[in-house]
Parts: structure tokens; C-alpha cells; sequence
């Protein structure tokens, strides 16, 4: 691992550029295993001694992990603000996202197939686990994914902002197990009110549309 820092302009170059720490190539293993099992238990069929020895290995997991010591993020966070993160304090910061995050179990996993200025672009399929109706993604799930689409076309420009308000309309159903695309822009700014939109699309079809006002702190505006 390099000795160099980095700023948060740099953050998502850093994290595209520098090599993945050995240890977040074992925490990726660990969340890619725990998604695939999520995904592949939920309403899994089976009778009730597979079901019991399942549950049995699972619980005997969990105790061996026990209750490990963890990182708190606002340490990285601040020497982010101050140009001085390293590498790893970057991966620290990113690999968890929840949305996208290839270290946090609980993130949809998302190809992003653009990501800068001009706004961003994200493929993903989700699981029989983000259910709502019968075969369409809940609605709460879509939320938080367009929250972090939204947020991510922020910082491919160069801003920073935490949601203020996200207006979501719902115009078709979304597909679960299937490929769909979430998009983002940035489409104006007065002061510290910076006006954002994107939806949803599946093929062609529009299935979510959003606006929104993310807010840049008093204290970095
Ligand atoms: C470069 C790369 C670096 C990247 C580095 C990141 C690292 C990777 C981390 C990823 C991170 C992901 C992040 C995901 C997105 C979240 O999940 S963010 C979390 C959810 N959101 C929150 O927690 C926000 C909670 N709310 C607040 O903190 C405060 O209410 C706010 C939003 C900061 C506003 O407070 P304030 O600054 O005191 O606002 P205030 O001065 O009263 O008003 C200023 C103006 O904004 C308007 N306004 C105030 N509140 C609102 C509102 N809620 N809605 C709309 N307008 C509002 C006011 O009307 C006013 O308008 P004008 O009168 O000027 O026209």
C-alpha cells in the first residue's frame, strides 16, 4: 500500500485507482458469500431437519465472529476533509457503501457504467430478498437506491451534500431478478441547494422517476 493521501475530490479516483487492500479482498469474499446466501435462502424450500442444520451451522458462525472490535469511520472521514487519507482509510469509507459497497452485505451490488460531471449510470439486479409485490422491487428499496444514485451524480461533480427532500413517483412496475439501470444528474444549484433528478429504467421503460434537493453543509459551503 502507497504512502500517498489523498483529498475528497480525489476520493473516487483513489478508489478506482489504487490496488484493493489484501484485507478488503477476504471482507469482499465474506459479503459476496453472506449476499449469495441471503439470496439463496430466502423462501428456500426444505424440510425441517435441513432447515434446523442450516440454522445450526449459521449460529455456530456467528459465534465464532463473537463481537470484533470495529473502525470507527469519522477518524478517516476527517482526514479525508483535511487532504490526508490514505488508501485504506479510502476503502474504509467506500467498500461499505450500502448501495454498491462490495463489503456491505446488505448493498445491492451495482456495475457503474458512468460517473462523472454529466451525471451517472448504474446497472444492477435485485434479488428475490428486495421483494415488495410479486416479482417487482419494493418500494422502500427503490428509495434507497435512487438516495445513493442521486447522491452519487453529486459527488461525480465535485459536490457535497447530504438529501434534503427526495420526491419519488412510482410509474411502473420494477423488476426483481432482472438487469435494470438507475441514471442521475445534476440539474441546477442556488447556494447550498444543489437540484438533482434520476429514475429508474428497465429496457426502455421508465419505471421510477426522482427529484430531489441535497444540502452542502454550513460549515463546507
Ligand atoms: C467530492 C466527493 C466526496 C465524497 C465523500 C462522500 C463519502 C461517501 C459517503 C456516501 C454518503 C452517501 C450519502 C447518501 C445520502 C444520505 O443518506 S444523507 C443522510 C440523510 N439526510 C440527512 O441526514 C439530512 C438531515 N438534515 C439536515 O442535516 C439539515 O436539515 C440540512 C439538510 C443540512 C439543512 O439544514 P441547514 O443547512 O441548517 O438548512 P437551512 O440553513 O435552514 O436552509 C438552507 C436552505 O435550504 C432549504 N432547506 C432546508 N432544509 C431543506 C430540506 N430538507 N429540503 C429542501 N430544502 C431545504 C431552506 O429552505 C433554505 O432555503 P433558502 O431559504 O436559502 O432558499
Amino acid at each position: 500500500m502507497s504512502n500517498k493521501t489523498f483529498g475528497p475530490f480525489e476520493l473516487q479516483k483513489a478508489y478506482n485507482n489504487e490496488p484493493v487492500p489484501a484485507d478488503f479482498v477476504e471482507r469482499r469474499r465474506i459479503s459476496a458469500a453472506m449476499q449469495t446466501l441471503a439470496e439463496r435462502l430466502i423462501r428456500a424450500e426444505g424440510d425441517i431437519d435441513t432447515l434446523s442444520g442450516w440454522a445450526d451451522q449459521l449460529e455456530a458462525l456467528v459465534a465464532t465472529v463473537g463481537e470484533p472490535d470495529r473502525r470507527d469511520t469519522r477518524a478517516a472521514n476527517r482526514k479525508l476533509f483535511t487532504g490526508s487519507a490514505t488508501a485504506e482509510d479510502i476503502f474504509h469509507m467506500m467498500d461499505y457503501d450500502p448501495v454498491g459497497g462490495p463489503s456491505n452485505p446488505i448493498a445491492p451490488q451495482v456495475e457503474w457504467l458512468q460517473e462523472d460531471q454529466n451525471g451517472i449510470e448504474g446497472a444492477l439486479r435485485l434479488g428475490l430478498q428486495y421483494q415488495g409485490p410479486p416479482g417487482r422491487v419494493h418500494g422502500g428499496v427503490i428509495a434507497w437506491l435512487l438516495d445513493a444514485a442521486l447522491s452519487r451524480a453529486l459527488h461525480a461533480a465535485f459536490r457535497l451534500g447530504v438529501t434534503g427532500t427526495l420526491n419519488i413517483r412510482y410509474l411502473a412496475a420494477t423488476p426483481i431478478e432482472d438487469t435494470i439501470h438507475c441514471r442521475a444528474r445534476i440539474t441546477g444549484q442556488e447556494g447550498r441547494k444543489i437540484f438533482v433528478e434520476g429514475g429508474i429504467w428497465h429496457g426502455d421503460t421508465q419505471t421510477v422517476s426522482a427529484e430531489g434537493i441535497w444540502l452542502t453543509p454550513k460549515s463546507l459551503g
